[in-house]
């Protein structure tokens, strides 16, 4: 089309000249308008809050969200030596990448009900490939408590434990806050309606369970997708890298809460008034009260158990949680003491920063040399991780969304429905028998009054992974008595899954297995084929009549292994990606060029989880992988005979 521009005297032909040639291509027009929609609402809210509190109300201080990126300044190079606690600025062309409070990523957009923000299955009349989806208490309650998995006894109960550990290094997902609910007036642990930000689990006619949704992120990182600005996001409130936040904290203020500020020698907190039986130190006890954990009930005038505090507030979740936080506050504290004793010249600081930086490449080691392999088959980890290649500025770092609500998850049928405590000789222990898994939740007591960590810790080692039975695929325990945090009814983690899954909108499993290059399932063959069990297939299909309308975590988990792994095809390829973004897009990896030294490497390649156990505990003897199960005696060393890392690596003149 071709047109000419008439000089016309009228201001209104101007402005029609000016429109018109403002006019681009049709995407743009499209994009512009939604932009339009979007400011247009912002202007309504801000009119709104104008007339309310009688001033000028700027668009960041209605929402707090906009977080002005050019008011992030990274540090130059010479203060650039340490990563920020936050995570900000490990990519100095993209900041926020990989920090903590930052949307989780979208591998493929959300698909909410009303595009936006509504999760699946809201709206009771809405139809999927013709059909309703069906409640995820019914999956749960039907499917997944029937699926049979093959059970092999190679690996220790401690594969089970990592996984949910180092899960708590990479993603924490923000909960809807009180206010939120103050905003719309409704509790969400006493309504069955869906009125945001409650989501509840319908159970029957009447009756359903609660569920809060995930917080909605704000609108940052993700300048260059205009659909997923406007579509509600979910926010990862710690640090996606493997980095050891879990021991330090994400922001700065959990930080200086953690170190011991007092003396000179770069440590953290211990807790003053309790030690362990040979007077190894405790986790110190959150301040604030009331604490959400138990108390021992046979005891109620003895002393007080709080809950303990780490750089993860979800540590007192579990007792093997618990122990796997304390080994490495411990070994924290016992690095910052070798090394200053090597560099007495350094500060506190210094001496913190160095050893923060030893355990977040111990984190890295032991979860890509030695969990990674065994989740998943050699073929799968050479396809999706490869070997390290250096860091790729590249590669954005950050935590996708399917990789925390789906593909993670894996771990969550793994779990066992029994704590197994033993003594020094590795047997059942006689005076702190083994635990039903409720009874280990929040029950921080047990450690301190049951003998310490290690007959947990022996149990973690000694016992075989649970060797998933044919009858309960989630176990009991979980589907039934699950005490999440302050949420007083029974819970059911397969359904807390897959509401959070239908939540956060996620694409159903036959759209990321295409995403995966696999063949989406289009018939019941094909899904016998995938699950091997005729049965559980055609339960299967009955219960979502359509397989299209499957959802991503139930889909990932009812795929069998592939070999030698503990995961199916398309959970595979998730956390392959996932970890490879995790490694290569990480500026501080503990292989990245002018990270460590040479030497400082070699010595770091020598650690192991079960040379931190023999440094930070009472047990003598281990096996050499701490993954690995045999019955003890079998295959047990000494903890002489075990590698160490020589700290001597990082001796350094004074200047
Ligand atoms: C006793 C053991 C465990 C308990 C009691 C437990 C419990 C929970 C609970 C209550 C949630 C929040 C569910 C929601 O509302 O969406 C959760 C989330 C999660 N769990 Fe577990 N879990 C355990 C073990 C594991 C293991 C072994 C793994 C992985 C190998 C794992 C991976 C995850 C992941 C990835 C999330 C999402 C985290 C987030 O981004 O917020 N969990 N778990
Ligand atoms: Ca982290």
């Amino acid at each position: 089309m071709s047109f000419s521009v008439h000089r016309r005297s009228t201001s209104a032909s101007n402005m029609h000249v000016l429109t018109f040639l403002r006019q681009t291509e049709p995407e743009t027009q499209e994009i512009s308008r939604a932009a339009e929609v979007f400011q247009t609402t912002l202007q309504v809210l801000k009119n709104r809050a104008r007339q309310r509190y009688k001033r000028e109300v700027t668009t960041s201080e209605l929402s707090e969200c906009l977080i002005p990126l050019q008011s992030i300044t990274c540090p130059q190079d010479d203060d650039d030596k340490y990563r920020t606690i936050t995570g900000l600025c490990n990519n100095r062309q993209n900041p926020l990448w990989g920090a903590a409070n930052t949307p989780f990523v979208r591998w493929l957009p959300a698909e909410y009900e009303d595009e936006e923000r509504e999760p699946k299955g809201w709206n009771p009349g809405r139809l999927y490939n013709g059909f309703q989806l069906p409640l995820v208490r019914q999956v749960s309650q039907e499917i997944l408590r029937s699926c049979s998995k093959p059970s092999d006894d190679a690996f220790s109960q401690m594969l089970v434990e990592w996984g949910q550990y180092i899960n708590h290094d990479i993603t924490f997902t923000a909960q809807s806050p009180g206010t939120a609910m103050r905003m719309s007036g409704v509790d969400c642990l006493n309504t069955c309606e869906n009125v945001h930000p409650c989501f509840p689990i319908k159970c029957g006619e009447q009756d359903c369970l609660p569920f809060t949704r995930s917080a909605p992120a704000c609108f940052v990182n993700c300048t260059s997708d205009v659909r997923q600005a406007l579509q509600r996001q979910q926010m990862n409130i710690i640090t996606s890298f493997i980095d050891a936040s879990l021991v330090y904290g994400s922001t700065p203020k959990q930080q200086a809460s953690l170190r011991d500020l007092s003396s000179d020698e770069g440590k953290l907190a211990v807790n003053e008034r309790l030690k362990d039986p040979k007077g190894r130190d405790y986790l110190p006890f959150v301040a604030s009260l009331p604490s959400p954990c138990r108390q021992d009930p046979n005891d109620v005038d003895g002393e007080r158990v709080e809950c303990f505090a780490a750089g993860d507030t979800r540590v007192n979740e579990g007792l093997p949680l618990t122990v796997l936080h304390t080994l490495f506050f411990r070994e924290h504290n016992r690095i910052a003491g070798e090394l200053k004793r090597i560099n007495c010249h350094w500060s506190s600081e210094t001496v913190y920063q160095e050893a923060r930086k030893i355990i977040g490449a111990l984190h890295q080691i032991i979860t890509m040399r030695d969990y990674m392999p065994k989740i998943l088959d050699q073929e799968s980890f050479d396809h999706y991780i490869g070997p390290y290649e250096g860091y790729d500025e590249t590669v954005d770092p950050s935590a996708s969304n399917v990789f925390a609500t789906a593909a993670f998850r894996f771990g969550h049928p793994t779990i066992s429905p029994i704590l197994m405590r033993l003594d020094e000789k590795f047997q059942e222990h006689k005076c702190f028998p083994h635990l039903r898994l409720h009874q280990t939740l929040f029950s921080q007591w047990r450690i301190v009054k049951e003998g310490g960590i290690e007959p947990i810790l022996r149990g973690m080692i000694g016992v075989a992974a649970r060797t998933v039975s044919p009858d309960m695929l989630v176990t009991e325990e979980v589907a039934q008595k699950l005490v999440v945090l302050n949420i007083p009814r029974e819970m059911d983690l397969g359904s807390l899954n897959l509401q959070r899954g239908r939540d956060h909108g996620l694409p159903g499993y036959n759209d990321w297995r295409v995403f995966c290059g696999l063949s989406p399932i289009k018939t019941l063959d094909h899904l016998k084929s995938i699950v091997k069990d005729t049965s559980v297939a055609e339960k299967i299909l009955k219960i979502y009549k359509h397989l299209d309308n499957i959802d991503v975590w139930f889909g990932g988990i009812i795929e069998s292994f592939n070999p030698n792994s503990r995961i199916g095809p398309l959970f595979s390829c998730l956390m392959g990606k996932q970890m490879k973004a995790l490694r290569d897009g990480d500026r501080f990896w503990w292989e990245a060029e002018n990270v460590f030294t040479q030497q400082q490497k070699a010595e770091l390649s020598k650690t192991s989880l079960s040379r931190i156990i023999c440094d930070n505990t009472d047990i003598k003897e281990v096996h050499p992988d701490a993954f690995r199960f045999e019955k003890y005696p079998s295959g047990y060393l000494c903890c002489d005979d075990i590698p160490s890392i020589n700290l001597e690596a990082w001796r350094e003149e004074k200047h």
